[in-house]
């Protein structure tokens, strides 16, 4: 089986293959993977390089023990090793390499997406490679994406690019940890991400990894749904890239969704996190998901948490658990509080003023289908 044609990529590099004897950047992996991107750089497809390994460069500078650094040593091991991570880079390139450095409130407020991303199609334009990482330096727990799968993922729909490398330290997706059991074996297709895929993705054994296969399944998953074919492969091994650059599949291969969904309801399902949450009734339920209507506060029955107006927030049926509607609310929970179950020409008489008349607008509304 041959692998899908693609024009745009984004490759992520996990910390292991950065800083693989932790004692520092270590060329062995990064060559193969820098020679990969100038070929494919040469035939015309272009690269945004997501580079992971910033802490574990910058571990031999301190004095400390594995999964026991403090935040703050963690976050000074980031800042230089960040730096030193760069050179190498650089060096590996005839044409520049820039560094973009974020963290996931950037991507989660729409105006600094949109300038991530025009930053970003400006240096593909000019030839020079992007290379992301998050900013752990100064990025507080909140702030984060927290690991860089979901971060290349995002990184990936933003640029819109088709297809998604992931190169960590082990050949693909198993049916259980290699690591742990020795007769676990290869998948080398997903075609859809269920359950059942999450539940064989375990954490990371490694002393440098964050988030082991189940923050890939995740970014994955992002990712397909965009319409980005996503492969997990070995950047350990040099045939992985001749392999990939001879059109075979050398790890496994989650094929993109065949009806993508938007970027913008894309970054409103995955980036954005829901303030509160409104509850409905059965018919405005019916009229979100049968007919693809905006919610009115005629259906609203209930409000929870504290959101502001923009605020992106969850919309449930009164009788159910299940978030069913994701969505960037127009009022406050505040407001929402007074006009809840109200027709919007009663809210007029009441307030003495025309009220904007969709609460959710469809267009800023993503159901979830699961
Ligand atoms: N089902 C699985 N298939 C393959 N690897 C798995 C699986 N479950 C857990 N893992 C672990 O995930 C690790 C890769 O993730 P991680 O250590 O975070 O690497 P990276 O630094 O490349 O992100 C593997 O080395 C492996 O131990
Ligand atoms: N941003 C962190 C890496 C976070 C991360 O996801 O690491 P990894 O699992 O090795 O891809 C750093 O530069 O150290």
């Amino acid at each position: 089986m041959k692998a899908p044609s693609w024009r745009r990529a984004v490759l992520k590099v996990g910390s292991a293959l950065i800083a693989p004897d932790e004692t520092g950047v270590s060329t062995k992996y990064l060559l193969p993977i820098a020679r990969f991107i100038n070929e494919c750089r040469e035939r015309g497809q272009e690269v945004v390089l997501v580079s992971s390994g910033s802490v574990a460069a910058g571990r031999k500078h301190f004095n400390f023990e594995h999964k026991k650094v403090p935040v703050a040593v963690r976050k000074a091991m980031s800042a230089v090793g960040q730096n030193e991570m760069m050179g190498y880079w650089s060096r590996f390139f005839d044409s520049p390499c820039a560094q973009l450095l974020m963290t996931h409130s950037d991507l989660r407020d729409r105006a600094r997406y949109v300038s991530i991303k025009n930053t970003l199609n400006r240096l593909l334009e000019h030839d020079i490679l992007p290379v992301v990482n998050e900013n752990d330096a100064l990025a507080t727990d909140e702030m984060k994406v927290g690991d860089n799968d979901n971060l290349s993922a995002m990184i990936a729909t933003l640029v819109d690019a088709d297809a998604l490398f992931i190169c960590s330290d082990i050949d693909g997706l198993y049916d259980s940890d290699p690591n742990l059991n020795p007769d676990a074996k290869k998948i080398p297709v997903v075609e859809q991400i269920d359950e059942s895929i999450y539940s064989l993705a375990g954490g990371s054994v490694s002393s440098v990894g964050t988030g082991g296969m189940r923050t890939k399944v995740e970014a994955a998953e992002k990712a397909t749904s965009h319409g980005i074919d996503t492969y997990i492969v070995n950047g350990r091994k040099g045939e992985t890239f001749e392999s990939l650059l001879q059109g075979d599949i050398p790890g496994t291969l989650f094929r993109r969704q065949s009806d993508p969904i938007s970027n913008k309801k894309h970054w409103l399902r995955h980036t954005l996190v829901a303030q509160g949450e409104i509850l409905v009734d059965e018919g405005a339920e019916k009229a979100l998901i049968e007919n693809g209507a905006s919610l009115l506060s005629s259906g609203i029955v209930d409000v929870q948490g504290d959101f502001d107006r923009g605020d992106a927030v969850l919309v449930r049926s009164a009788n159910d658990t299940d978030a069913i509607a994701k969505g960037i609310c127009q009022y406050s929970a505040h407001e929402l509080m007074h006009i809840k179950g109200q027709q919007t020409e009663d809210i007029a008489e009441k307030f003495g003023y025309s009220p904007i008349t969709e609460v959710i607008h469809r267009d800023d509304l993503m159901i979830l289908e699961d």
